[in-house]
């Protein structure tokens, strides 16, 4: 999905509509934690269905920088969690070391809000809008459309219609030391566009 945001020669000037993102009207947030998926973020004022919530950030990364982070994270992670967006063809919001409130924004199968893909002044920007009316309090999520990247998670959303396990795609590789194989990764890549990568490490023991 991709959006045209008005550039910064727009007549409208600060009264135009269109300007989600140089606005940044971003919602109050607040962290949470629950008790089965860790962290959450809810909001703390009412949110209208439309409304631009908070824009997705981190370190914008390439295709070949995102494969290394990946196996290497496979490799050395004990225990927490990694975040990326597949933004385009080679382009890859990574918010692991970088990011804002966003990256705290779980899962749901039966989602409040989703992510959009915007372009502002001839830049693509990712930004989480609200699907429906959402009260002040209630949890912030969005469908993952998750690209698994290591062993089956179980989905903990509570909705009627949750489909039990995050995310249907997996990313494969032949060993946990390997790069994705070329091949591989474009038939792969093509399939996350807008996704979000998440490698996830359970503790030791658990
Ligand atoms: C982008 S992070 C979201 C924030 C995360 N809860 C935290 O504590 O930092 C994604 C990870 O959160 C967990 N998660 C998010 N939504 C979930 C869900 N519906 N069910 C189970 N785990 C979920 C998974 O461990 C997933 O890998």
């Amino acid at each position: 999905m991709m959006f045209a945001c008005c550039s910064s020669g727009c007549r409208c000037g600060n009264k135009c509509a269109n300007r989600s993102f140089q606005h940044r009207p971003m919602k109050k947030t607040k962290l949470i934690m629950k008790e089965r998926y860790g962290t959450g973020l809810v909001t703390e004022e009412e949110i209208k269905k439309g409304d631009f919530v908070i824009e997705y950030v981190g370190e914008v990364i390439d295709d070949k920088t995102c494969e290394e982070r990946l196996w290497r994270m496979k490799r050395l992670y004990q225990g927490d969690k990694f975040y990326l967006c597949e933004v385009s063809s080679n382009m890859v919001i990574g918010a692991t070391n970088k990011g804002n409130m966003s990256r705290f924004i779980n899962h749901s199968c039966e989602p409040n809000t989703e992510m959009q893909k915007w372009t502002v002044d001839g830049e693509t920007r990712v930004g989480i809008f609200a699907l429906r009316d959402i009260k002040k309090d209630e949890e912030l999520t969005y469908d993952y459309k998750f690209v698994q990247f290591g062993d089956d998670q179980d989905c903990h959303c509570g909705s009627s219609n949750c489909q039990k396990i995050l995310g249907t795609t997996k990313l494969s590789g032949s060993s946990q030391n390997q790069h994705v194989k070329k091949k591989n990764r474009k038939t792969k890549c093509e399939n996350c566009l807008g996704q979000i990568l998440c490698l996830w490490h359970p503790q030791k023991g658990k």
